[in-house]
């Protein structure tokens, strides 16, 4: 409607911006790693599609956990969060490994913002380990074992969804 403003997208409102290089991805993935290892050993790992594929890989190789499977959930549409949707859920087989409520297994996702996705999985596997590489203050105590807290509004670039690009120099103007 006309001189309604536009709503302004997850990114838009959180403001501040955390990018995050593969290295750097790497290495909190690894000192995540260290903490997680402390409480396994686990069964399986569950990651949380597709942003908890690539940490997931990681914890895999570093545990020595080759049993892998996937819940694939769609919520945000590049930026904005909409209806969570679960487009496959964990497999029989993995459900079997931890007796039904998830003891014993492992859930890896790249972050919690909300929270909506972790509870959401939560729920599936009650008793199951929810691990996350950074988290946001709605979503923490949602999780187990995290690495690195950022303030609510800050939002992560990962290095998947990011490019190496020119940056205009700060006496130009650039934030
Ligand atoms: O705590 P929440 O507010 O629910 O947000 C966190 C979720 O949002 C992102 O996934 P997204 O839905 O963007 O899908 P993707 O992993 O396929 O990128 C992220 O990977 C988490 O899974
Ligand atoms: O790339 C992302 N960065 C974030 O901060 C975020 N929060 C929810 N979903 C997200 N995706
Ligand atoms: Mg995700």
């Amino acid at each position: 409607m006309a001189g309604e403003a536009p709503e302004l997208s997850a990114q838009e409102r959180a403001g501040k911006a955390f990018p995050v290089s593969w290295d750097q991805f790497h290495r909190d993935c690894r000192a995540l790693t260290w903490r997680l290892n402390e409480v396994g050993p686990f069964h399986a790992v569950i990651a949380i599609t597709r942003g908890g594929l690539v940490p997931a890989a990681i914890v895999a190789r570093e545990l020595g956990v080759r049993v892998i499977d996937t819940v694939c959930i769609a919520s945000y549409d590049h930026d904005k969060q909409g209806e969570l949707q679960v487009l496959k859920g964990i497999s029989d087989a993995a459900m079997k490994l931890g007796g039904g409520t998830g003891k014993g297994l492992l859930i890896v996702d790249d972050l919690v913002d909300t929270g909506k996705t972790g509870k959401l999985v939560r729920k599936m596997l009650p008793d199951a380990h929810f691990a996350t590489v950074y988290a946001k203050p709605m979503g923490r105590p949602l999780v187990d074992t995290f690495i690195t807290e950022v303030s609510q509004d800050t939002w992560i670039f990962f290095p998947w969804d990011t490019a190496l690009s020119y940056h205009p120099p700060l006496r130009d103007g650039a934030a």
